[in-house]
């Protein structure tokens, strides 16, 4: 929050009804037209004098001065038709929010004239789908109307359109909007803010509380979030609720629901009750558990505490219900979420409308590393900049998958992203895990399904990389979850064991065999590793290559390529995932390693023979050495 230092102030002040302006009809109090011709006769709020030096239209209205070099100029824009607050719905609040983008370049602040009665869903809804706020936007209204004798709409206003003309509070109000909740229907002091000290005090002096005010980021351009939920709904429970009311009430097309407990969180815990919330978040509704106490906080403390409901069910913490059911209506306003993401957005303290418990484990762990930095800033992007995001997303997964960071990885899935998204040169997070050799990595992103047969542009599988950085545990997993080499990737590949063989690279030689390739493939001049291994006088590879030779196979066992069987053969659709889940976009033979062989303990030895290898159907070919050309039999 800063002090504006301009000499001369544009407010735009929105009226769109409540007490502030109201008279009296037939005994009632009625929204009344003309506040900007009321506001005029008032000397306190309209200084003639100077307007008519300024030249200023009949709807502009200026305050006399506040402090003697700075002036605030305010615009009325009365609203057609005026509203009792009570009648406003999301649809009025979305529509004040677009009047505040049609006019934001032209004025310094804003003034919101509201009734009183809705005020705080008002300001919550602003809160959410205003994003990017740079400039200070007030509600104010008031109990009693500004034309009565004894009110306290003029002091509202005034203080309103003072603070606005002379803060840059880029919030709602001097409580924060989203924190407060009318309390009292007579009394001046109507709202309070429980769970949130007031943003500034204001008496003789503005008292600041500079902390709590929260800080713009950047020169974002503003950006209104017009699509929002509008079927969200409230449900208070009382003592004894029955579960067919629940049912009834928890029925589509709702799609959110604010559930206001006692204390804590808690609720009834009959197992029929349970179990309708328990069917609503499972297809897929959303619950928010806000404490109907008007202080203090949703905990998990108590067995009675409806979370245990379900796990869909979301806490709101210390949010006001008016808070939460904006905040709902904001979240599934948000298109192409999933469900999951939506809740996790949930979750987050989006606006300041909710403390968040310390070391708050529903907050993605980021912090601890550079890139997780990168994610958590990823994540306040603007939903303006939810393409960028969806275009930065797959170099940002590829770039943790590579440095092994299982924790940004982890955030990326919650936010809903695909990780099987390839980035610009058609890698996927599991080509660069694996060339990486990140076990932990390689691990998760299969146990999530990913596809293990995607190719780059180089036509390179995350196999092929792990052969390359000869990480044995890595091929392991891999050809268990059925990675094969391509015939491309085994075009090469008997130079390229001839070359290993003629450098003693026993290593790079057990790769290649655990990944499946034949190490009896020639290379270019039709010599074997082996006999290139015994030219060179390199005993071990020879022995490891003999091993492999006299005692069964000198390929591994697991699932085969088409060209180690001497031709192409029809590859089934899918194979497995660890998971057991078929995986379309694989395309290898489905005959995944037994477990035993993921995780490289099974390497042949180099000077004993290797253990029988039942399973195996061996013949002779013209080459030199020996391939598998009969399926795998299940022992
Ligand atoms: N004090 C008020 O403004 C209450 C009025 N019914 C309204 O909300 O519009």
């Amino acid at each position: 929050m800063s002090r504006a230092v301009e000499p001369e102030r544009r407010l735009l002040a929105i009226y769109t009804g409540g007490t502030i302006g109201m008279r009296i009809e037939g005994g009632v109090l009625v929204p009344g037209r003309g506040l900007a011709a009321a506001l005029r006769t008032l000397p306190m709020f309209h200084d003639e004098d100077h307007a008519r030096a300024l030249g200023l239209p009949e709807d502009t209205l200026v305050l006399p001065p506040a402090s003697p070099d700075q002036r605030v100029i305010y615009t009325v824009l009365e609203c057609q038709p005026l509203f009792d607050s009570s009648d406003m719905t999301i649809t009025e609040w979305v529509q004040i929010a677009q009047t505040i983008e049609r006019h934001y370049g032209q004025y310094h602040g804003f003034v919101v004239i509201h009734g009183t009665d809705t005020m705080a869903f008002a300001a919550s809804v602003l809160s959410f789908v205003l994003e990017n706020l740079q400039k200070t936007v007030i509600l104010t209204g008031a109990q009693v109307p500004i034309h009565a004798l004894w009110n306290d709409g003029r002091e509202n206003l005034l203080g309103a359109l003072l603070m606005a003309g002379q803060y840059v509070i880029p919030e709602n109000q001097l409580f924060r909007g989203n924190r407060v909740t009318k309390v009292d229907s007579r009394r001046f002091a109507a709202f309070c803010s429980p769970n949130l000290p007031p943003l500034a005090v204001v008496g003789a002096d503005v008292i600041l509380n500079r902390e709590l005010v929260r800080k713009v980021r950047g020169k974002e351009r503003l950006v209104v979030h017009s699509s929002v939920e509008r079927d969200v709904g409230l449900l208070r429970l009382y003592p004894g609720i029955p579960a067919a009311l629940v049912r009834a009430f928890l029925q589509p097309p709702l799609r959110g629901v604010v559930m206001e407990t006692f204390g804590c969180g808690n609720g009834p815990t009959k197992p029929d009750l349970l179990r309708e919330f328990r069917a609503a978040t499972e297809r897929g509704l959303l619950i928010v558990n806000c404490t109907h106490c008007l202080q203090g906080t949703v905990t998990s403390g108590y067995a009675a505490g409806m979370a245990v409901a379900g796990a869909g069910i979301v806490s709101g913490f210390d949010m006001t219900s008016e808070a939460a059911m904006a905040k709902l209506s904001y979240v599934l306003g948000q298109p192409g979420l999933s469900l999951d993401s939506r809740k996790q957005l949930l979750a987050r303290d989006l606006r300041g409308e909710v403390t968040l418990p310390s070391g708050d484990e529903h907050q993605p762990s980021l912090t601890c590393s550079t890139l997780g930095r990168g994610v958590a800033q990823l994540l306040s992007l603007s939903q303006e900049a939810a393409a960028v995001r969806e275009a930065l997303t797959p170099g940002l997964a590829c770039a943790a998958a590579h440095a092994g960071d299982l924790d940004v990885l982890q955030a990326l899935v919650e936010l809903g992203s695909d990780l099987s998204q390839e980035n610009f040169n058609g890698q996927t997070p599991l080509h660069a895990a694996a060339r990486g050799g990140h076990r932990e990595v390689v691990t998760m992103l299969l146990q999530r399904g990913v596809g293990v047969s995607t190719r780059d542009e180089d036509g390179l599988s995350p196999l092929l990389l792990a052969v390359k950085g000869r990480h044995q545990d890595i091929i392991g997993l891999l050809r268990a979850a059925g990675a094969c080499l391509s015939p491309q990737e085994l075009e090469d590949a008997g130079t390229e064991l001839c070359r290993l063989a003629s450098r003693a690279d026993l290593e790079g030689l057990q790769s290649w065999w655990r990944a499946g390739a034949d190490l009896a493939c020639p290379g270019y001049d039709g010599r074997s590793a082996l006999l290139v291994a015994e030219a060179a006088g390199n005993l071990e590879v020879v022995t490891f290559l003999q091993n492999l030779q006299g005692g069964a196979a000198v390929q591994a066992p697991g699932p085969v390529s088409s060209q180690s069987t001497g031709g192409p053969r029809p590859w089934p659709r899918g194979s497995r995932s660890l998971e057991g889940t078929s995986d379309p976009s694989t395309a290898c033979p489905a005959h995944p390693a037994p477990p035993h062989w993921a995780g490289g303990s099974h390497l042949p030895p180099t000077s004993h023979p290797i253990p029988p290898l039942r399973h195996l159907a061996l013949q002779k070919t013209l080459k030199s050495g020996w391939v598998c050309s009969g399926p795998w039999v299940p022992p």
